[in-house]
């Protein structure tokens, strides 16, 4: 047997992911696939995002926070289709700075996670990299047959909401980049909404039930309310000065000199993994208490038109931001 501080592909495998494993579908992690049963009743549903050191996490964050993104921002895609995790299949690949001790970060943050959001892993790829670390996980839930909310039924009529705060993920690059003057408290917060964003997982019964467009903000809230308003082909109107900040957005929004500007900069940053969902006027009420009930917050951030495409407005004037939200190019 290899050192036990040896990070080899099989040691990573059998030694530090094997405890993660579904206990039956993941065949011990040993054979070349997972075998899952089916859920009658019920729809498969799929995700796959990737992280990339240097343009999703910065280089020297911790790889158990790494490892806890990983799986958040896959859950925050299922969480806007109204679907329930169950598991996943993870791609590690590693670059030349993930020794032994940075793995076993690496999966105490996926155990971490794993216990919080009860999903197992089922088993996935281990590879060494020359470039920057990469990782990337197949999500995977389980939605009520033909259930599952899609980005394309918003109707002119419809109210737009937006669950949790906009802002903090990209305020928190900033503060973790050292280009923001805050108090210390405050750089925590937005760091640790950066690092370790909330995915809404427990408001997927209420998309399931009451939504019928939604999508996660991942890219920024007017590039995503943007995707929705060309998945439904309706208009989108946002309002930005109801865009909702948390504490320590707000301490930073207050020191800025142009609001509107500032506003753009929070509702085009991405990284918040909140849910963006469009729903008939008549289900505000029962939006809101379902948000209640979760200690949640729910804001109304515009409505669905007759139009096409997104419009932005600042106290009831149209305004064209300089962007929308993040796009790899
Ligand atoms: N390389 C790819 N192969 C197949 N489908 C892809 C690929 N990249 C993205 N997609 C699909 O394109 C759609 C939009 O992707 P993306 O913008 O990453 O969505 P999201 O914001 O939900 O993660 C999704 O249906 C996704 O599965
Ligand atoms: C080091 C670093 N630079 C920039 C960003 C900002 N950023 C990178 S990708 C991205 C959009 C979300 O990632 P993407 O791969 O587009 O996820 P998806 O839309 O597929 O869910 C954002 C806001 C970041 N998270 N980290
Ligand atoms: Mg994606
Ligand atoms: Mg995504
Ligand atoms: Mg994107």
């Amino acid at each position: 047997m290899p050192a036990i501080d040896v990070a080899g592909e099989f040691e990573t495998i059998q030694r530090l992911l094997k405890p993660l494993a579904h206990p039956e579908w993941a065949r011990g992690l040993a054979d070349d696939v997972a075998v899952l049963p089916s859920r009658p009743g019920h729809d498969l549903v799929l995700t796959k995002d990737a992280i990339v050191e240097g343009v999703h996490f910065l280089p020297d964050d911790p790889l158990d926070t790494v490892a806890q993104k990983l799986l958040r921002v896959n859950l925050s895609d299922l969480a806007a289709k109204g679907a329930e995790p169950f598991g996943y299949l993870l791609a590690c690949h590693w670059s030349e700075r993930c020794g032994w001790p940075e793995r076993e970060a690496f999966v105490s943050g996926l155990r971490r996670d794993q216990a919080i959001f009860d999903i197992s892993l089922l088993g996935g790829d281990t590879v060494k990299t020359p470039g920057p670390a990469s990782f990337s996980a197949t999500m995977m839930g389980w939605a009520p047959s033909g259930a599952a909310v899609s980005r394309a039924g918003a109707r002119p009529g419809d109210l737009l909401f937006v669950t949790g705060t906009i802002g903090d993920g990209w305020l928190g690059l900033q503060a973790a980049q050292a280009t923001l003057t805050l108090e210390p408290e405050r750089r925590d917060a937005l760091e640790a909404a950066y690092r370790t964003p909330m995915p809404r997982v427990e408001f997927a019964p209420v998309v399931l039930g009451l939504a019928t467009a939604s999508a996660d903000v991942s890219d920024g809230l007017l590039a995503d309310a943007g995707h929705i308003a060309e998945a439904s082909g309706v208009g989108i109107e946002i309002d930005l000065e109801v865009l909702p900040m948390s504490a320590a957005a707000q301490a930073w929004f207050d020191g800025r000199v142009d609001p509107q500007a500032a506003l753009e900069l929070l509702a085009s940053g991405g990284d918040d993994y909140e849910i963006l969902l469009t729903a008939p006027a008549g289900a505000e009420n029962a939006l809101r208490r379902e948000a209640e009930r979760r200690h949640l917050r729910l804001t109304r951030v515009g409505r669905v038109t007759a139009g096409q495409g997104l419009s932005v407005r600042y106290h009831g004037q149209e305004i064209t931001p300089t962007r929308t939200g993040w796009t790899h190019d």
